[in-house]
């Protein structure tokens, strides 16, 4: 059966071989492998029983992308990232099931009472053979514009972060350094190897396409559409070490590469869809 489902997971399986694993909880991918390798990084002190944010895997951002902004009150009120990687989805319907690919759409729950918009919130994961294709859609049902920030914070495994190299990140594409306390940089082009601490938010990526160079001889691209900015994302020694739920050392071991739309609000009028994507291939 290409789509197994229990009360946690979802599992769908290629033809390939290739693989995925959806926790309803969050609709949070914690596996995705291909040729026998795991390529998506999940702490081993993760919680996977809903008690708190999966930490690894493909956790969705959404409505808001780290803090909340102060204003207005209800989006002030959200918890770091939002509420949907905390929210129990359903999977809804199995779209395709054949050598060309295997996809599923997942729906997430009305949102918080404290969050007054009318939206709906799919999902949906599509596995090929070298290929991982992730669509967010944002439909508005109500009566006002809606606005949203929303990333897929996709935590690629790697053997050792200090040996890979980031590309496609435009000569001039402007960031915002978290590290720095959001200073703003421009982008010199180039590779961008993870030397020390990096939480930088590029905005509006002209490529809307990262290679990734695993430096074990794996190569990925991440592209999106829909999504224009990409936050690159790894804590070091320095920070990695104080997350409470990240496995020893486990901050060596991946490199998060998030498209997203998070530079600034995105507002859809009712009736309209947004819809980011994601697709990972090896290449
Ligand atoms: O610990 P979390 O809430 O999952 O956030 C993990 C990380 O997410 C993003 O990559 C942010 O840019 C980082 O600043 C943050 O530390």
């Amino acid at each position: 059966m290409p789509v197994e489902q229990n009360d946690k997971t979802i599992v769908l399986t290629h033809p390939s071989g290739a693989s995925v694993e959806i926790y309803l909880f969050g609709a949070t991918v914690t596996s995705w492998k291909t040729a026998g390798r795991e390529r998506i990084f999940l702490s081993n002190k993760a919680h996977l029983d809903g008690s708190a944010a999966i930490r690894g895997g493909i956790p969705v951002v959404f409505p808001v992308f780290g803090p909340p902004p102060s204003s207005p009150p209800e989006y002030a009120a959200l918890a770091q990232h939002g509420f949907a990687r905390t929210q129990t989805w359903k999977l809804e319907k199995i779209l395709l099931d054949r050598s060309e690919g295997v996809s599923v759409r997942l729906v997430a729950p009305p949102p918080p009472a404290t969050f007054p918009h009318s939206f709906e919130l799919h999902y949906v994961v599509t596995l090929a053979a070298h290929e991982l294709v992730c669509n967010l859609h944002v439909l508005n049902t109500g009566t006002e514009d809606f606005k949203f920030q929303a990333l897929l914070h996709t935590y690629l495994a790697v053997p050792d972060v200090s040996k890979i190299a980031l590309t496609g990140i435009d000569a001039g594409t402007s960031y915002k350094d978290k590290v720095l306390g959001g200073a703003v940089g421009a982008a010199p082009g180039g590779p961008l190897v993870i030397d020390q601490q990096v939480d930088r938010v590029y905005a509006k990526v002209p490529s809307k396409e990262i290679g990734l160079d695993d430096g074990a001889g794996d190569h990925y691209k991440v592209r999106f559409r829909g999504f224009e900015d990409c936050t690159i994302w790894n804590p070091a020694d320095v920070t990695g070490s104080k997350i409470a739920d990240m496995e020893d050392g486990g901050w060596n071991r991946y490199v998060c590469i998030e498209p997203g739309f998070v530079s600034e609000f995105k507002s859809i009028k009712p009736g309209e869809q947004f819809i980011g994507q994601q697709t990972i291939s090896i290449a």
